[in-house]
Order: C-alpha cells, then sequence, then structure tokens
C-alpha cells in the first residue's frame, strides 16, 4: 500500500473506547475509510469467508482491502494533551532537580537556543517524527516563546499531516534575561501574528494554534488579562496552561497573585478558565478548585511520567474522573523522560496503584467509582485517546472509531518480528491459541502492549486516513 492512497478498507481487529469502563473489541471487522479520511462504514462479527459479500454489499470489491495478520490489531491514535517540543532534545537530564530549578537550569537554556531558526528547524523536524513513530495522532505542543520558531513548528508538523495544537510561550516576567519577552505587547502581537500564520498554512490543515500563557508565575497580570481578551473575543481558540505541579510553584503563585483565592482561581479571574482550557498536571488542587474546573468545563492533562520524575507528586486523577472532569494523558516532555503515551500509560497505572496502596481502608473509598483505587484497562485506554479528545474538544472527531469520525488510526503488531522481544505476544501465545480469535485474546494483547510495548509495535500512523508514520514506514519521508 503506498502512502497516498486515500481510500481503503481495513480487515481485522479493532479496539474500539467507549467509556472510562468499557471498549469493544471486535475481533473481525470490516472498517472503510473514505477518500476525505472518514470512516464511511463498519461492520462487526465479519467471518473471513463472508468477507466477500459484505464488500459487494457496500459496493465496495474495488477498494484496496488491508487485511492484518494475526497479532495486529488497529487502535485509535494516541492524544498526547501536554507535551513540548523543544524540551525533547533535553530527555533525561536533569533528574535531580524539582520543577523551579529544573527549569532554570536545565529546561530555559535549551529553549533558549530555538532563537536560532535554523537549528529550530532542524531539531522540529527529528522531533515531529519520532512523536508521530510513538503513536501521537493529535498533539498539544508548547513552543518557545520565539514567534518564529515556533512558525517553524506548526509548518513541520502540517507537513507531515498531524493533528496538533501549537502554541507560543507567553512569559514577561521571571524568566532570564536571555529568554523572556521584554513588554506584554511583544508577546500579545507575536500571538497575534503566530495565530494568523497557523490559519494560513497550507491545506489539508489539522493544525490549530492555541494561548499559551506558560504559568501563572511567568506572566504579568497584565499579559493574562490581555491573554483573557483575546479569548473571550473568539471562543474557538484553545489555552493551554500549567497548574497547580508542585508545591513550591503553589506557593509562588499564590505570592505573586494575593487577589486570587487559588491558583485555578488566577486563570479564572482572567478569563483564561473555559471548556476549551487544558491545564497540565492539576496535582495539589484544593476542593474548591476542583469545583470550579468542573463548573467551567475545563480539561485536566495527567502528566504522571514527568509528575514521577520531577517529584511533583501523585495527580489524585481517579477522584478527578470520578467529579466529571474531562482527563486525558500528556508526555509532558522533559519534564517526562519520555515522548511516547505509552509510557505515560504506565505510569499513570503505577500512579493510581501508589494511590490505592496509600488509601486508608476499602470501605472509605467504597463510595468512589476511580478515586483511590487502580485503574482498569478500559479507563488507561479512554485517557489515551478518547479522553484526550475530550479534553483538545475533539471528541466528535477523533478518539474512537464509527461512521463520520476521522481514521486516526495505529495499526499495532505483537509478533516477535516487531524487533520487541519484551513483548509477549502473538508469537508465545501461538500453542494457547484457541480459534476464532476471541475478545478476551485480545484484551490481553492490549494489556501487553501498554505494559511492554514501544514503537517497533507501531506499524503504521494514520491521521485523517493518511499514511503518515509507524516502523512499517521507515523515517525521513518528510526530509
Ligand atoms: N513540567 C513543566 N512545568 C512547567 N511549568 C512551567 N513551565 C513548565 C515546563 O516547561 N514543564
Ligand atoms: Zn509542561
Amino acid at each position: 500500500m503506498s502512502p497516498s492512497e486515500t481510500s481503503t478498507i481495513f480487515y481485522g481487529p479493532v479496539v474500539n473506547p467507549k467509556s472510562h469502563s468499557s471498549f469493544q473489541a471486535l475481533p473481525r471487522c470490516l472498517l472503510a475509510v473514505g477518500a476525505s479520511g472518514q470512516i464511511d462504514w463498519m461492520e462487526e462479527g465479519v467471518h473471513e469467508s463472508a468477507v466477500l459479500n459484505v464488500l459487494a454489499q457496500h459496493g465496495s470489491l474495488d477498494i484496496p482491502l488491508v487485511s492484518l495478520r494475526h497479532g495486529e490489531f488497529i487502535l485509535p491514535g494516541f492524544v498526547d494533551t501536554h507535551t513540548h517540543a523543544p524540551q525533547v532534545p533535553n530527555i533525561g537530564s536533569g533528574q535531580q532537580y524539582e520543577l523551579l530549578d529544573w527549569l532554570k537550569n536545565i529546561t530555559f537554556p535549551m529553549e533558549a537556543r530555538f532563537a536560532d531558526v535554523d537549528f529550530a528547524r532542524r531539531a522540529y523536524t527529528l522531533i515531529v517524527e519520532r512523536i508521530i513513530n510513538f503513536g501521537t495522532t493529535t498533539c498539544c505542543y508548547y513552543g518557545t516563546l520565539h514567534l518564529e520558531a515556533t512558525k517553524i513548528l506548526a509548518e513541520i508538523v502540517n507537513g507531515y499531516g498531524q493533528r496538533a495544537f501549537v502554541g507560543k510561550c507567553n512569559m514577561d516576567r521571571n524568566s532570564p534575561d536571555d529568554y523572556v519577552e521584554p513588554t506584554v505587547s511583544d508577546s500579545i502581537n507575536a500571538t497575534h501574528a503566530l495565530i494568523s500564520h497557523i490559519r494560513a498554512l497550507p491545506q489539508p490543515r489539522l493544525v490549530e494554534p492555541v494561548l499559551t500563557p506558560r504559568f501563572a508565575i511567568s506572566c504579568s497580570d497584565p499579559l493574562l488579562s490581555a491573554l483573557g481578551d483575546i479569548a473571550r473575543a473568539d471562543p474557538s481558540l484553545s489555552i493551554q496552561t500549567h497548574i497547580s505541579e508542585n508545591r513550591n510553584e503553589v506557593r509562588n503563585t499564590l505570592e505573586l497573585f494575593p487577589a486570587a483565592t487559588s491558583y485555578a482561581d488566577v486563570y479564572d479571574k482572567h478569563g483564561l478558565l473555559g471548556p476549551r482550557t487544558i491545564l497540565a498536571h492539576a496535582i495539589h488542587l484544593e476542593e474548591d478548585e476542583i469545583a470550579l474546573v468542573k463548573e467551567r468545563s475545563a480539561g485536566v492533562s495527567h502528566c504522571p511520567t514527568s509528575n514521577f520524575n520531577l517529584r511533583s507528586g501523585v495527580c489524585p486523577v481517579g477522584k478527578l474522573i470520578d467529579r466529571g472532569i474531562k482527563v486525558g494523558l500528556g508526555t509532558d516532555v522533559s519534564g517526562g523522560f519520555s515522548p511516547s503515551i505509552l509510557s505515560a500509560i504506565q505510569h499513570a497505572s503505577i500512579a493510581s496503584k501508589i494511590l490505592s496502596m496509600q488509601a486508608p481502608t476499602v470501605s472509605s473509598t467504597a463510595s468512589s467509582t476511580y478515586a483511590d483505587r487502580q485503574l482498569p484497562l478500559a479507563t488507561l485506554l479512554h485517557l489515551a485517546t478518547l479522553g484526550g479528545a475530550q479534553v483538545c474538544g475533539l471528541e466528535d472527531r477523533i478518539g474512537s472509531f464509527a461512521p463520520g469520525k476521522a481514521f486516526d488510526a495505529l495499526v499495532v503488531g505483537v509478533h516477535d518480528d516487531a524487533g520487541n522481544l519484551g513483548l509477549w505476544g502473538a508469537d508465545i501465545d501461538k500453542e494457547l491459541r484457541v480459534e476464532p480469535l476471541e475478545n478476551k485474546e485480545m484484551e490481553v494483547w492490549l494489556e501487553r502492549f501498554f505494559f511492554t510495548g514501544d514503537d517497533r509495535n507501531i506499524k503504521r500512523v494514520y491521521v485523517q486516513g493518511r499514511w503518515i508514520g509507524g516502523a512499517e514506514r521507515g523515517l525521513s519521508w518528510y526530509r
């Protein structure tokens, strides 16, 4: 199959998220993708002997058919609701620090290098390709504070065909002299320029701008107000920021904004807390803040790899889900040391196990559905896909499979020949395997993929029906 094909039918096992508590495992599914990249139709439970009949019924006998091998399945693409593209070159460095020292010693010096647009172009070309090959079909990217470098980031993302939000950091205080915006109007003018640039990128365009006040500490009161004005004037614009990640950060924030009743109130007072707001971390929120986030329909990006790595804390994500808050996963590179949502899934599971071990007694948590409990497989899947789509306001278009939704998907392979011998997948199961393939076997594969899989097992990555990456396609086609 060539990468440019736009109309294809897939036959094989499909995993389809439904809710925090359930997903469909469809072992014999026909899934048809139309020329525009939307799903035309799906038929479940189609035995091999009936495939041609079903294709004929749909008038689709002449459309290319991709039949998955045993040990392969289709999964919605991962949604990374929070990452920093310019921090990828720093992955693995500075793990001795907590947030504020890590920003000062590790992060700001690297981000400052993106003033050099040649460096930015070289770095972002490699970085975006890597992120796609890790299975991220939709990504919420922080750039740096630089307008030109962030334009380049958006152009590269658009060139690869990834779905994304790209934002330029707003930061006019409490930052190094060589990495700070000199005035509020500089920051706001550059923000407007980036929004216009992204909206004028060539079609097909799946990249959107996003307002990106870095965090309250790095933004003056007038800067937050001006960003709130932009958000009010254009309610379709998304907003991304950090909240309540580290206890010293929270203390510092409340000192800088004495009129605010809480960290969440800082953003709310400036018109930056709404249904399009993506709040990264949200570890130490007070009860009234959780209620406010819910009331405003803002979403949370749970970034467990980063939360462990920077010793920020363990986000009570089950409690947030119980309160009806939209939650997705974020890699938060390079606070998080991996650009793979698989790592975020693994650490989200471990975070929930830690909370469940610390919960005082079973009876005290009996009234909760997810708080203080280990997150089940269905919840982990939901967080990585449909939950992330909800956080981005894209749940009608992506995150699961249904006619009319976009085909943003991964073809996953759990055979040894993927090269990942740590994944005990289809081959070891051969002797144990019962025919025909059953839902239970798919659940086993999914769980093993989540906990031992890596980019070698992500064979193809599709966005809006276009095959844009994955191990089977090799590197560097865009470059
Ligand atoms: N994890 C993380 N937290 C932040 N808070 C403000 N900036 C950052 C950042 O780059 N990473
Ligand atoms: Zn972050």
